[in-house]
């Protein structure tokens, strides 16, 4: 008997990979998503909300609700950096798309989070896909939060390797450094995927190609929107195509064997020039002092993944009808 789908919420930006990642999702028969909950970071709070709404029904699924996330840290900051730079200033490529016909539920991110753990016990991954305040959040509305969730599966993080905010730090940790620190270590089962994965797996120019010639009505909407995300990378990396992040992250939920991982306590920097830095200890020295690792729950970390794998599975499902 087949098992019964992991019951997941998308906690995301949306942003071109968020809506790759949730189509993909709505295309994974593994996983069942149970909602969805927004946060600022491709784009502000308000609109990745709207932008949520639009994508559930672009996919004929709006029977998946929506609670909208935090438009401030979890330090009650509002200057926040925002990355239309990257995914265009209606984070969806600039397509000027109808405004959406739902609204969010009335609970807001964090209280949805902690009810539907606490629903179904040792059940419910989520998946973050944008800095982490709704998560941090949900820890401290909840301090059961952590243990009733089943894991965590967050895409942030640049271990060793630099940034892509600057080169200490990635976009989604920088956004709220010390919601990611709360995270990374309130004992939930955690498991990181960081752009020193999420940098090995390319959609190419060839790839896009491929899914323009496909009917499937995922494919023809992703191939508008992708434009844009084309062109950023184009510009910043001189590449012709584009970092899968949010689709990788989405997979190591649906199928954790794509990735390879390690283990260890990880803090991120909150001040200075490596503010939104994070930082891994493998354990593999016993410091004779006390640090601010020491008695920190172990996380993972991914390390490797099969990217031709995660890139076929994207494109096949995705160009299904
Ligand atoms: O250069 C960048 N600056 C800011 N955000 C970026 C950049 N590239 C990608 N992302 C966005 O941030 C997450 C990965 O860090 C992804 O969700 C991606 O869409």
């Amino acid at each position: 008997m087949a098992a019964e789908p992991k019951k997941i919420i998308i906690d995301t930006d949306p942003g071109i990979d968020d809506a790759m990642a949730i189509f993909l999702a709505l295309r994974s028969p593994e996983v069942e998503v149970i909602g969805l909950t927004t946060i600022y970071g491709n784009v502000y709070t308000t609109l990745a909300t709207r932008n949520a709404l639009h994508l559930l029904e672009v996919a004929g699924r709006t029977d998946i609700p929506v609670a909208e996330g935090s438009h401030v840290t979890i330090t009650k900051g509002t200057k926040l950096r925002i990355a239309d730079f990257v995914h265009g200033a209606d984070g969806l490529g600039n397509q000027n798309f109808d405004p959406p016909k739902g609204k969010p539920i009335e609970q807001s991110a964090a209280a949805f989070l902690v009810e539907q753990a606490k629903l179904h016990p040792g059940k419910v991954t989520v998946v973050a896909l944008g800095p982490l305040t709704n998560i941090a959040l949900a820890i401290e509305l909840d301090p059961e939060f952590c243990k009733n969730v089943r894991q965590i599966v967050l895409l942030g993080g640049a271990f060793s390797v630099n940034g892509n905010v600057n080169p200490a730090s990635e976009a989604n940790i920088f956004g709220d450094p010390e919601a990611a620190d709360i995270v990374f270590t309130c004992g939930a089962d955690i498991l990181a995927v960081g752009i020193n994965v999420t940098h090995q797996v390319v959609l190419t120019d060839a790839d896009r190609n491929k899914l323009m010639q496909s009917n499937g009505k995922f494919a023809q909407y992703l191939c508008k929107i992708l434009e844009v995300y084309f062109s950023y990378h184009q510009e910043a990396y001189s590449m012709r195509g584009v970092y899968l992040h949010d689709p990788t992250a989405l997979l190591a939920a649906v199928n954790p064997s794509l990735l390879t991982y390690t283990e260890g306590a990880v803090r991120v920097q909150t001040t200075g020039i490596t503010r939104g830095l994070t930082l891994l200890y493998n354990k593999q020295k016993r410091f004779g002092e006390v640090t601010e690792w020491t008695d920190k729950p172990t996380v993972k970390v991914a390390v490797t993944v099969d990217a031709p794998t995660v890139v076929k599975l994207l494109m096949e499902r995705l160009m299904e009808s």
